[in-house]
């Protein structure tokens, strides 16, 4: 028994946290490699070493994952203190880290640092793919960075390959992503870039991209659905998600056929640079000015908004909750009661018999499992849930109102 347990702590000393371990680096020049400031870990990687995001075999593990910052030339290499040994551990073997790691990366990767290093100057050829829509320019470390953003269909020579690079990141940065099929003609990609000189130069490096799948909506329209966005860590933070939003906005208020926009599954972080683009596009409509906003959502609101900002009716409405709190007055009681019970109106509806939400799950689920869900909660615990939803609400509002007074123009 105590042999047992002794090797346990022994190989337990063997497990390391993959989101430490791997280390990311997008290398511009070879002295980025030995700059600790330069590298970045992912967010996730349980889709790579399980949901306890961890891997067995090693002692101080690191992998490192390199992209050149232009071409996304990669790196892949594993180093470590000491590693598990079946002869040393009896039969027990480590996590073939490479294998797990080669399987989603595309063929060509190098594993030797001096050929690694040799290709980077081959960066200074690379120009962006596609059509360019907008170029803009962010104050950062002392200086205006310029910034570009390319709309891009696949058949863009070069793409294709570019895009199996580029999408590994996904794995570790967006919940639940996978890989698109990109033969799909349906998809579009943006992409945004640095320009910059380096040695007399004209440079460009990956800044971060978005998919967008264009779905069919009858009779004749489009409903381009957001799919995948990812501004790389080294340069979150900065207004390039909101930028890159508006330019493919931009686009699409051009076009009559398409009918609204849409986004799949969007994660919290993204659902707050949406309100608050959607939010200041908002503002400077006729029918959301101030003076119209204590009186309910309208159909004018909708109707602009779809319009004119190709927002969803469930969009347009979250939009104006958030602008009419920004014109409500906490001081005057009437004005905040009005407001609070109109929002808690909307946060009960899921509860309501005759509403549509109600019917949804009445259509999704079996009798016995909607009594369930609908007995399991009293009215008490209704009250409760309503008044933490309305609390989160106007924490959420507050944010965005915040974003929209730092924001300029
Ligand atoms: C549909 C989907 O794909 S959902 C998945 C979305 N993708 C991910 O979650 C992957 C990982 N995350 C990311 O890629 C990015 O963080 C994104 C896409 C969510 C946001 O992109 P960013 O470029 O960071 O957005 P942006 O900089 O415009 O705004 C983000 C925050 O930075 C803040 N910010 C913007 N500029 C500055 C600045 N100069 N100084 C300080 N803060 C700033 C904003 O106020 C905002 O703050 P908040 O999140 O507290 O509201």
């Amino acid at each position: 028994m105590a042999g047992i347990s002794l090797m346990k702590n022994k190989l337990e000393a063997y497990k390391c946290y993959a989101n430490e371990a791997l280390h990311f680096k997008l290398v511009r020049h070879e002295s980025d490699l030995e700059d600790d400031r330069t590298t970045f870990h992912p967010d996730m990687t349980h889709q790579l070493f399980g949901d306890q995001e961890s891997i067995f075999g090693y002692k101080d593990l690191e992998i490192q994952l390199y992209y050149s910052a232009a071409k996304l030339t990669t790196y892949l290499h594993i180093k470590y203190f000491d590693k598990v040994s079946p002869k040393r551990f009896e039969g027990v073997s480590a996590d073939d880290v490479i294998k797990i790691l080669a399987k989603e990366m595309p063929p060509g990767y190098y594993t030797n640092l001096d050929n690694f290093v040799a290709a980077l100057p081959k960066d200074a050829n690379f120009k962006p793919f596609g059509d360019l829509l907008h170029s803009y320019t962010v104050y950062k470390d002392g200086k205006d960075r310029k910034f570009e953003i390319y709309k891009i269909s696949i058949d863009c020579p070069g793409f294709r390959d570019y895009h199996e690079r580029l999408q590994t990141f996904l794995l570790f940065f967006v919940d639940a992503a996978s890989f698109i099929d990109v033969d799909d003609d349906k998809w579009s990609f943006y992409l945004v870039f640095e320009k910059y000189r380096d040695n007399g130069n004209r440079m460009y490096a990956i800044v971060g991209y978005m998919t967008v799948y264009n779905y069919y909506a009858y009779p004749e329209k489009v409903r381009p659905r957001v799919s995948q966005v990812l501004i790389m860590p080294p340069f979150q933070r900065q207004g390039h998600g909101a930028q890159l939003l508006q330019t493919f906005y931009n686009e699409c208020y051009k076009r009559n056929d398409i009918l609204d926009i849409t986004v799949e599954d969007p994660s919290e972080n993204f659902q707050r640079l949406r309100d608050f683009v959607d939010a200041k596009n908002c503002s400077k409509l006729e029918s959301f000015q101030p003076r119209h906003l204590h009186n309910g959502f309208s159909d004018e609101m909708m109707k602009e908004a779809q319009e004119k900002l190709k927002l969803s009716r469930k969009q347009a409405r979250r939009v104006y909750e958030i602008l009419r709190f920004k014109v409500t007055d906490p001081s005057n009681i009437k004005q905040y009661r009005k407001y609070r019970l109109d929002i808690k109106k909307r946060l009960n509806l899921p509860f309501q018999k005759n509403g549509r939400d109600f019917q949804k799950l009445q259509r999704a689920l079996h009798p016995d499992e909607l009594n369930a869900t609908l007995s399991c909660m009293s009215i008490e615990q209704r009250h409760c849930y309503l008044e933490k939803a309305f609390e989160e609400h106007v924490e959420m509002c507050r944010h965005v109102i915040e974003r929209l007074a730092e924001s300029v123009d």
